[in-house]
């Protein structure tokens, strides 16, 4: 609330150009409102409005600046501020540095601008229009950020020399890109339907639905009757097919694991009673086909004697940990339901491991067929996964990962995910992205494993423990694209916003529902800081990266294909929010010598 005086301990202190230091005090909110802020004890006037993330909310006075004539600075970002931006609230002299992002104001950009600003952030927000055409008057501007509203009509030719970073992104513009804005990248347009030669071509991705999620309170209108009729009818649908689906899943393959508790952990000494290598022929002891550049000494023999431990059934077979009487320990997949011949496996098999030199990808080291056994060896990974970590650590006392790692481990499994989708010509799937498949390296970096596998198995098996993130064309159509992997990285991304996992119990409600569905339902009725993990609520600062990422989930987790953004956009988007050094990142495959990382 601005009137309150819960700011109160905000200051704001700055030099204005002819030297004379202004202090906001304690003392403003003794001056009644915040549209009076500017009756400092002194008597001089407020240059700066700076409240990022502070919980401010409801419109904007319309007469407010009338009171704030020498404002320079208005940074208002991260709020819940709403309604239409007053007509003279950017048109001030003296305003050079705007940002108002991540708030929901709706209505018009305001025409009247200031001449002399150089910043303009009106990014996440739900503001409709066109861009005004005074803006080509801002010739001082030097950022202009609206990316993510429900801007239309044209992109007017900037010719603004100073012009730096712009960003137009998912808006309803179309049209052609302007000749003077050609110098700026294809993420500045994307999620738009227009033209241009830095694109190629034009634009085949749309923006992003308008969830409630980007506009919690897009213009005040409610849907039609109809328009909740069919959303209620299509959610129902949804969650009773998943429901069949994992019934029927659930049916057919008794192995289908009920609770991780259910899953084999015999002791490193004892073999569990299941073990891999049965179908292996005595003659073909010494086939184990080793990837270029390994350096590894042990053969299928020295692998068969290892001691086994079962790490979990999967999709694709069972894993094992296997420990090596060497003391190298490697994890091995016995794959089942491969109906592919030999040959095709072989070349399946090249492909993987040509595809997996990448710093975010889980290196194939190994692989034997035989008519009866098909095994894939890997590094075995001491630091486990993002699920383990995500879901594990509350009952092992592990402490929570902080924002940092998730951010960073996400970051690094889009990379992984993005190297994929641009392998094989384009047209590499991956087919099963979920958090445990996203293993960890010692120091938090994501690495994706289980790539190239889902075509190796007799029918697109859709896992009953996966299903929740499936994507609902999947669902329908069996068929696994880039796209469906984009939305499976949406849950992924939610999964690691909320704590939660990717289908969850609805409040109140016995039946189960998506993790994209429980969110938007969330954020229709609450505000988004509900949506998110507590122990993420822990940490000071983080609200508008939370957003940011939550705004990416969603636009990876739209019910169109068409309407989700490749894996490249979105490693930039989330680049975006906290730039890493990437160069420095250590990997699983440390070089190509397949060093198995400590244990
Ligand atoms: N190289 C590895 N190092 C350490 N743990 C691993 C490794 N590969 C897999 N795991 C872990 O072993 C467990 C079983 O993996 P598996 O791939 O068989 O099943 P899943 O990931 O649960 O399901 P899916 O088969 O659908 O991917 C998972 O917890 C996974 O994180």
């Amino acid at each position: 609330d601005l009137n309150s005086d819960k700011h109160a301990l905000l200051q704001f202190s700055a030099t204005v150009p002819h030297g004379r230091k202004l202090n906001w005090s304690p003392d403003i909110p003794a001056c009644t409102s915040w549209i009076g802020i500017n009756c400092t004890k002194d008597g001089s006037r407020v240059i700066g409005l700076h409240l990022p993330a502070v919980g401010l909310h409801g419109p904007i006075p319309s007469d407010t600046l009338g009171k704030l004539d020498a404002l320079i600075i208005l940074s208002l970002r991260s709020n819940r501020l709403s309604g239409n931006l007053p007509p003279d609230l950017l048109s001030l002299p003296s305003l050079r540095y705007v940002n108002l992002q991540h708030n929901n104001f709706s209505g018009y950009i305001p025409s009247s601008l200031s001449p002399n600003m150089d910043f303009l952030d009106l990014s996440f927000n739900s503001l409709t229009g066109t861009i005004p055409t005074t803006v080509q008057n801002l010739t001082n501007l030097t950022g202009l950020d609206l990316q993510n509203n429900s801007l239309v009509g044209h992109i007017p030719n900037l010719n603004l020399p100073r012009l730096r970073l712009l960003n137009l992104s998912f808006n309803n513009f179309n049209g052609t890109i302007p000749s003077s804005l050609h110098k700026f990248p294809v993420s500045s347009f994307v999620g738009n339907h227009i033209c241009g030669p830095a694109l190629n071509q034009c634009l085949t991705i749309n923006p992003p639905s308008p969830s409630p999620i980007y506009s919690p309170q897009k213009s005040g209108k409610k849907p039609s009757i109809g328009a909740i009729i069919a959303i209620a009818t299509g959610c129902s649908a949804l969650v009773f097919f998943m429901l069949l689906f994992i019934t029927l899943c659930c049916i057919k393959r008794k192995n289908c694991p009920v609770s991780l508790a259910s899953k084999g952990k015999s002791s490193r000494s004892e073999k569990p009673k299941e073990d891999f290598g049965s179908g292996v022929q005595e003659a073909e002891k010494n086939k184990l086909v080793f990837f270029e550049g390994c350096s590894y000494s042990f053969d299928l023999e020295d692998l068969l004697r290892a001691s086994a431990e079962v790490l979990g059934k999967g999709s694709y077979g069972t894993t094992y940990k296997a420990i090596l009487e060497e003391g190298t320990t490697m994890v091995v997949k016995r794959l089942r339901e491969v109906v592919m011949g030999k040959r095709e496996f072989e070349q399946q098999m090249e492909m993987v491991g040509r595809v997996g030199r990448h710093p975010n990808l889980v290196p194939l080291r190994a692989y034997y067929y035989s008519k009866d056994e098909k095994l894939l060896v890997y590094d075995y990974n001491a630091s486990g996964s993002f699920s383990s970590l995500l879901h594990g650590n509350r009952e092992s006392g592990r402490s929570s990962p902080d924002w940092d790692s998730r951010l960073k481990i996400c970051l690094g499994a889009a990379q992984g995910i993005a190297h994929l989708h641009s392998s094989g010509g384009g047209k590499f799937v991956h087919g099963n992205i979920k958090s445990s498949n996203v293993l960890l390296t010692q120091d938090f970096h994501g690495c994706i494993s289980d790539f190239g596998l889902t075509s190796l198995m007799s029918s697109p098996t859709v896992p009953c423990r996966t299903v929740g993130y499936r994507a609902p064309e999947v669902i329908e159509t069996r068929k696994f694209t880039q796209s469906s992997d984009v939305y499976s990285f949406g849950v992924l991304l939610l999964e690691m916003l909320t704590g939660k996992a990717a289908v969850v119990q609805s409040p109140g409600h016995e039946d189960v529902v998506d993790l994209p569905r429980w969110v938007q339902s969330v954020v229709r009725e609450e505000w988004t800081a509900e949506v998110f993990d507590v122990e993420l609520m822990k940490y000071r600062n983080v609200e508008e990266e939370l957003v940011q990422m939550l705004q990416i989930a969603m636009a990876c987790v739209a019910m169109l294909p068409d309407m989700r953004p490749s894996m490249e956009e979105v490693t930039k988007m989330i680049e975006e929010i906290r730039p890493f050094d990437t160069e420095n990142q250590h990997s699983l495959d440390q070089g190509s010598n397949c060093t198995t990382p400590e244990i």
